[in-house]
């Protein structure tokens, strides 16, 4: 039987290390990490990550700064809220929660922000970094899919890493980061020809598609390790609201390891974006030292 790879039990050991890492933080510098969320309009899923995010970021000692803003704001109005939190030193870290109203222009928002305060990972300093291996914050759900991934494998040097989903949250930088593992790594998208067969030949597989089940039992090989990312909502003929994921998890016992949906990717995202921020108000407080 495949094991089932527990993310929850995974986020809760990195939310318990990030809180370590923020007492020490504090205790030698005095400096608190600070995490601005900024929430434009109200999509009902997006209240209840950022609720999360405020929630956790506070447990784990950290200060969290919420600022919610209509769904018809101007884009001239949250740059001039992004300029100001680019300036706040107690500010350590900017995310602006996705998806973004239509009036706004998502791309030129991220651009707008800080890259040392960036711990989305998603500005293109950091995605530059990133695909050169230079460092930078890098986007939370690819490394929480790497993490993951570490609790299964010892030594991913030569493995066959098909990804599935171009994304630039997820897709493109978890390629980035199975390439930095010395993977072989196959991007591919819900138009890429004979995908079935080239993600048989995978030892590991991440699906982003945002397809249910895409992933059948005859796409995985024997003894494969699957990162399942999608999370799409659907109402059964019970009329009962499941989360169901990219992978047809009933179907591939004969994984090595899998990741359930929910309970699996998920969680790590938050967790990461905590790791993030410390790191950043650490990065921030060792620029200070240097100055
Ligand atoms: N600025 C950002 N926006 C968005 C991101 C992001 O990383 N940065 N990711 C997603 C939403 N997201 C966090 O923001 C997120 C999605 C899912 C989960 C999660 O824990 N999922 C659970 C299921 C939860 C449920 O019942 O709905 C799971 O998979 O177990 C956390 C965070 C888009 N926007
Ligand atoms: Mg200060």
């Amino acid at each position: 039987m495949a094991a089932i790879i527990d993310g929850r039990r995974m986020a809760a050991m990195v939310t318990d290390q990030v809180a370590t890492d923020v007492a020490r933080l504090r205790a030698h510098s005095g400096t608190t990490p600070g995490l601005a969320v900024v929430l434009v309009g109200n999509d009902p899923a997006s209240e209840i990550y950022v609720r999360r995010k405020v929630a956790e970021t506070r447990k784990a000692g950290m200060r969290s700064m919420e600022h919610r803003l209509p769904a018809d704001t101007s884009e001239e109005t949250l740059f001039a809220l992004i300029d100001t939190l680019n300036r706040d030193d107690d500010v350590h870290g900017i995310l602006v929660q996705l998806p973004l109203p239509p009036q706004i222009d998502a791309g030129r928002v991220l651009d707008a922000i800080a890259p040392t305060k960036d711990v989305d990972g998603f500005h293109p300093v950091n995605v530059g970094r990133l695909s050169t291996g230079t460092g930078g914050l890098v986007p939370c759900t690819p490394l929480g899919c790497m993490m993951l991934l570490e609790s299964v494998v010892d030594d991913f040097r030569g493995l066959k890493a098909v990804v599935i989903g171009k994304s630039n949250i997820v897709g493109k930088p978890v390629a980035m980061l199975l390439l930095e593992r010395e993977c072989t790594v196959t991007v591919t998208h819900i138009l890429t020809r004979d995908l079935p067969a080239i993600v048989r030949s995978a030892d590991i597989i991440v699906a982003a598609a945002g397809s249910p089940r895409l992933v059948r039992g005859d796409w995985v090989r024997d003894g494969a390790v699957v990162i399942d990312v999608g999370i799409t909502r659907m109402t059964e003929a019970d009329g009962v609201t499941r989360l169901v994921g990219d992978v047809a998890a009933d179907e591939i016992g004969h994984a090595r390891a899998y990741t359930p949906v929910p309970g699996g990717v998920g969680p790590m995202t938050i967790a990461c974006l905590l790791a993030n921020t410390v790191r950043a108000a650490e990065l921030a407080h060792d620029r200070g030292q240097m100055t």
